[in-house]
């Protein structure tokens, strides 16, 4: 018998797939999408928010569940428990879905995988939630929800970094979707785009960054690529700290730049358009395929890098033989400045990924380092707002490389961000509760210049 697609069933199997096997929420979506194309637009965002709202709010909403099971909840069939989870959001948080209809959808979807026994045990217990989310729903905290939705670990180590109270608006924060970014790459012309997306897509909101002057906020724009601008390569898809992360570099032209974690060339096509045709960008992953991704995009908008280089800094520095004027480290890190964007995170990340990846990152930064020339700069940057990919990872590369020093920003966005927000301005942290971003850590530093 074929099974039948609703957005419901998409999001149950995203769900399985993020818990099961640690998938990026993001892949296992797209992915499922492509399999259903019988899906219209409306289903494929409540499949979206289905999928991602639950994965914001799992613990908590497993929290509730687990106080009427007979059984521990973790202990359950993974099946079960998504759907389980997926009716509880339904109940707790979408008001368009009657209760009704939510517990019977997740109870006949366990008796279809499960059987009567299993299915009636969903039944009490869904029974019950919805009785407390009718009387409850509409009055919920949603900041101590945001809390119980994190693990333990993650809490105590944002408080770290962010305090107690900036750790709770950070993660309250996260219970919302995050806006899509657009990067206009002639800043001048962003009002021109900012009417025409308007006019092309009535039922979505616009809006002009406030961080990076290159910056338009979607929201539910659908598929953005199909708007206009994007084929001519008048903009492309950016988040908008990510945009404030190339222009941190503060690039002129003439420049010779490494963008030394390019991956697809997210901040590689800023930072081409910053050195013009008198510099010089040159590109450097682990990872070959995205470099191809790179070329490929940026050839889209008209640009080139100078060279593309499959490189493992944790390791040597390949094939990367030349000196730069400016470097970014755009480094891997734990992502915990994008949970809004990446629930699956809440699963995907343990606390001993820490060491390892502050390990990584201080020795990608030492190599990058032997890369710069005397007097240039080199912007470190991660997706996280942790002190110990941040601050800390900053003072053992100055412990380890004393030639290093902390220098203000030159980028007009970063170093105005930065001297507004905190009193050092050679570091930086974007967050989503105060700049509407995703959150970023950067420091600038500058290379002294050999002295005789
Ligand atoms: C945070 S991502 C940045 C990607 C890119 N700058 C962007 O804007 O999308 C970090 C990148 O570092 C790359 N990477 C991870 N380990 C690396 C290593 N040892 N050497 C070089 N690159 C590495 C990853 O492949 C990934 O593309």
């Amino acid at each position: 018998m074929k099974k039948e697609v609703s957005a419901r069933s998409v999001a149950a199997e995203v769900l399985t797939r993020v818990e099961r096997d640690h998938a990026f929420a993001s892949a296992a979506l797209d992915a499922e999408i492509a399999r259903s194309p019988q899906l219209g637009p409306r289903d494929r965002a409540l499949a979206t928010e289905l999928a991602y709202g639950s994965l914001r709010v799992r613990r908590w909403l497993e929290g509730r569940l687990g106080r009427h099971a007979t059984r521990p909840i973790e202990k359950l069939d993974p099946r079960v428990r998504v759907q389980l989870v997926l009716a509880a959001f339904q109940l707790f948080f979408l008001e368009r879905v009657p209760k009704f209809a939510a517990v019977s959808e997740a109870v006949s979807a366990v008796r279809t995988s499960k059987g009567p026994e299993v299915a009636a045990f969903a039944n009490a217990i869904l029974r019950k939630l919805a009785r407390e989310a009718e009387a409850e729903a509409a009055g919920l905290d949603l900041e101590a929800v945001a809390v119980e939705s994190a693990p333990p670990w993650l809490f105590e180590t944002l408080s770290r970094s962010l305090g107690p109270a900036g750790a709770r608006a950070y993660l309250r924060s996260a219970l919302m979707p995050p806006p899509n970014g657009i990067c206009v790459h002639n800043a001048s012309a962003r009002d021109h785009w900012l009417n025409r997306l308007r006019d092309a897509a009535p039922q979505a909101e616009f809006e002009a960054g406030t961080i990076s002057p290159h910056a338009i906020r979607a929201r539910s724009a659908g598929r953005l690529h199909t708007l206009p601008g994007y084929a001519e390569g008048a903009w492309t898809l950016q988040e908008e700290g990510s945009q404030l992360v190339a222009l941190a570099l503060g690039a002129r032209p003439g420049d010779a730049v490494l963008d030394a974690c390019a991956g697809r060339g997210n901040k590689t096509a800023i930072l081409a358009g910053a050195v013009g045709p008198t510099g010089a960008v040159d590109a450097a992953d682990l990872h070959p395929a995205k470099l191809v991704r790179l070329r490929t995009e940026l050839t889209r908008l008209g640009l080139t890098p100078r060279a593309t280089y499959a490189v493992d800094w944790s390791v040597g520095a390949g094939e990367v033989a030349g000196t730069y004027d400016r470097i970014l480290v755009d480094a891997p890190c734990s992502g915990t400045g994008t949970l809004g964007r990446r629930p699956d995170l809440y699963i995907r990340r343990a606390p001993d990924d820490l060491a390892r990846l502050t390990a990584l990152q201080v020795a990608i930064l030492s190599r990058t380092v032997d890369r710069l020339k005397p007097g240039g700069r080199l912007v470190y940057v991660v997706c996280s707002v942790l002190r110990e990919e941040g601050e800390e990872v900053v003072e053992r590369l100055l412990a380890a490389r004393p030639e290093m020093e902390p220098t203000p920003f030159e980028g007009e966005p970063a170093a105005r961000l930065a001297t507004e927000v905190q009193a050092g301005d050679t570091k930086l942290r974007l967050l989503p509760h105060k700049h509407g971003t995703d959150g970023y850590f950067l420091a600038s530093l500058v290379k002294r210049a050999a002295t005789c």
